[in-house]
């Protein structure tokens, strides 16, 4: 390996940037032995478990990995596809995506790599194969819209993790949220239109987020808060009436509280009350992925119909969607703007023909935002 050679750093040759594109992950098969290896890795996590780590291993080992597993390669087995599990094969093609909208839009070379906070691929692979393609500069784009030290500050651990045992660490740049990016909001806006255009219009719409334990937002996480603003910015650009919509948390997990309004109880509720129409719509899920698929189309449409409800619809996440696919690529060039020889414009030196147009076509996708 020659990282540090001069073949990839020559003079007067612009940094070649690096994009993490990362997610949650995903289990290598729906069976409980993958599962178990999962699950113990997620939920080993600090970040993600915020309990006396002695106590925690001995309910984790003694009781977690001997249930869960089984029970939830049921649930995946339910959503696996022939290329794998959803949330990876999303997630390739977000990537695939982007990598073909930065390679037109930045002057500079750039590579993009997929890497996972669980499992496979892993964070450690993701990093080493953007150093073999030269990246002198890296930005981690983890694909979660809304902040939580669950998931995006975990997020960061890991890299930190690999990061302080190299020798010479990138520059380095991490997105932090994007719940309020209009490219993000117009771009959910814009799937749920499509899906009423093609499917018809449920009387309200339930904004399902993940949930996270109610003690994290009394701890200060913005989680809880990046979620209402994303829901109320989603449901001014819907245009909807404040009675119209609803923004709920789902996939609780142990005892403890959790975000609420809980999810399943909202849909065993409402036809009691006499709404028993609903569409429902996951704004902080950039991928379908088990928790959308099979607890919010599957499950809770279950409860939903058993309670007396009559439309359910679940409303696709925005996966590779082009204006998804747009709004991240102008998300990843706004950060790496602070980089002046990734897009030359912001530096203000004179370009040629060739990274004029690369330009003009950053300030397109830039204007979309
Ligand atoms: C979108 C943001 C997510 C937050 C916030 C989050 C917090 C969080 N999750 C758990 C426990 C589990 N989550 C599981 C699956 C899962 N979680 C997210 C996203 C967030 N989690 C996704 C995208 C997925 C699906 C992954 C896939 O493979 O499709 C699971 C595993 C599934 C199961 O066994 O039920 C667990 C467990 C906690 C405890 C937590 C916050 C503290
Ligand atoms: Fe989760
Ligand atoms: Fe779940």
């Amino acid at each position: 390996m020659h990282y540090q050679s001069e073949s990839h750093y020559a003079h007067g040759r612009p940094a070649r940037l690096g994009v993490l594109l990362t997610n949650l992950g995903t289990p290598d098969a729906p069976t409980p032995a993958a599962l178990r290896r999962y699950l113990r890795e997620f939920l080993w996590d600090p970040r993600v478990v915020e309990f006396p780590r002695l106590p925690w291993w001995l309910i984790l080992n003694g009781v977690i990995l001997n249930i869960r597993p089984k029970r939830s390669a049921h649930a995946y087995a339910k959503v696996w596809t022939a290329e794998g599990s959803p949330l990876l094969v999303h997630s390739r093609a977000q990537a695939a995506g982007l990598q073909q909208r930065l390679a037109a839009a930045c002057t500079g070379p750039v590579s993009i790599a997929l890497a996972m906070r669980y499992g496979t691929p892993s964070i450690e692979a993701g990093l080493r194969e953007l150093r073999e393609a030269g990246a002198e500069r890296l930005l981690v784009l983890p694909l979660y819209p809304q902040y939580s030290g669950s998931t995006t500050g975990s997020t960061f651990d890991a890299v930190a993790e690999v990061l302080r045992r190299w020798r010479w660490v990138p520059e380095l740049r991490f997105v932090n949220h994007y719940h309020d990016e209009p490219a993000y909001i117009a771009a959910m806006a814009a799937r749920i239109r499509a899906h009423w255009a093609e499917h018809g219009r449920g009387e309200h719409l339930l904004f399902s987020f993940h949930g996270v334990p109610r003690r994290y937002l009394l701890a200060g996480d913005p989680y809880h808060c990046h979620c209402q603003k994303t829901a109320r910015l989603l449901a001014e650009a819907l245009e909807l009436d404040d009675d119209g919509w609803t923004i709920g948390f789902q996939s609780r997990f142990g005892r403890e509280e959790w975000l609420k309004p809980y999810v399943d109880g909202l849909l065993k509720g409402w036809p009691g009350e006499g709404r028993r129409s609903v569409d429902v719509f996951c704004p902080g899920f950039a991928a379908d992925c088990l928790e959308t698929l099979e607890e919010i189309a599957m499950q809770n449409r279950e409860l939903f119909v058993a309670a007396g409800g009559q439309h359910y619809a679940y409303i696709p996440a925005l996966n590779d969607q082009l204006e998804h696919l747009d709004a991240l690529a102008a998300l990843a060039l706004r950060h790496a703007a602070g980089w002046p020889e990734t897009n030359p414009d912001w530096d203000g030196r004179q370009v040629s023909a060739a990274e004029e147009a690369a330009r003009q076509r950053a300030l397109a996708l830039g204007a979309q935002a």
